[in-house]
């Protein structure tokens, strides 16, 4: 599977702002919102463009535009601190919605929303989230988002333990990730070390 880190000064600045405790829930919000900017720009690098005509006041020349745009799909709670910066970048992406809670005693995704389009064949999707840990909230999101004929997935998550890379990878599933950082591991409750605690009670408050 391909990962992405994206290692920049200023995503490590906004990194850090989500990682530090002392961080209130407004100042969170905005630091990811920031950094779900910086970690899309580079998600869509790649992304196939489609040239056109365009009059400039001066000048005939080439205008440019992404041929295909992408499906945003942040995955509830958290992935919604992720979802209006997204769409003021790509500002044609459509969206659809999950959402998961995980059981805190099994770790397993309890599904409680899905909205998506039914057909997805030739359409790149990018899942907004900004936890990887166990990874299995992904895995059971992109099940989904395959199931629907997706075969150009990409994850877009701030924080990724190697535990979740490692099953999204040995999941078989058609998908790469970018990222900000690979933390060190979960501990013993399934929380990333050093991680920035619960991404959905440090934007919300708790549940
Ligand atoms: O990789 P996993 O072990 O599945 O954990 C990651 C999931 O945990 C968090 O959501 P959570 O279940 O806490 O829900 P919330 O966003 O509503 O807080 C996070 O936003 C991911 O969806
Ligand atoms: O560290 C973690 C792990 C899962 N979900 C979170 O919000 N944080
Ligand atoms: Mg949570």
């Amino acid at each position: 599977m391909d990962v992405r880190v994206i290692d920049h000064p200023l995503a490590k600045a906004r990194l850090s702002t989500m990682r530090d405790a002392r961080t209130d829930n407004a100042t969170f919000r905005a630091a990811l919102q920031e950094l779900t900017l910086m970690l899309l720009y580079e998600a869509i690098r790649d992304g196939e463009v489609a040239e056109e005509v365009i009059h400039t006041p001066v000048a005939r020349t080439t205008g440019y535009r992404l041929a295909n745009p992408p499906l945003l799909v942040p995955v509830l709670r958290a992935g919604l601190g992720m979802a209006d910066q997204a769409h003021r970048l790509i500002p044609e992406a459509r969206m659809g919605f999950i959402g998961l809670s995980r059981d805190e005693r099994t770790l397993r995704p309890t599904p409680y929303l899905e909205s998506l389009p039914d057909d997805l064949s030739g359409c790149p999707v990018m899942v907004l989230d900004p936890m990887l840990a166990t990874g299995g909230s992904m895995v059971y999101t992109i099940n989904l988002l395959h199931q629907r004929g997706a075969t150009d997935i990409t994850a877009i998550c701030t924080l990724a333990a190697p535990e979740g890379i490692d099953r999204l990878s040995e999941s078989g599933l058609p998908v790469r990730l970018v990222t900000a950082s690979v933390d060190d591991r979960l501990n013993e409750s399934g929380f990333i070390v050093p991680g920035l605690g619960d991404a959905g009670d440090r934007e919300y408050g708790p549940r």
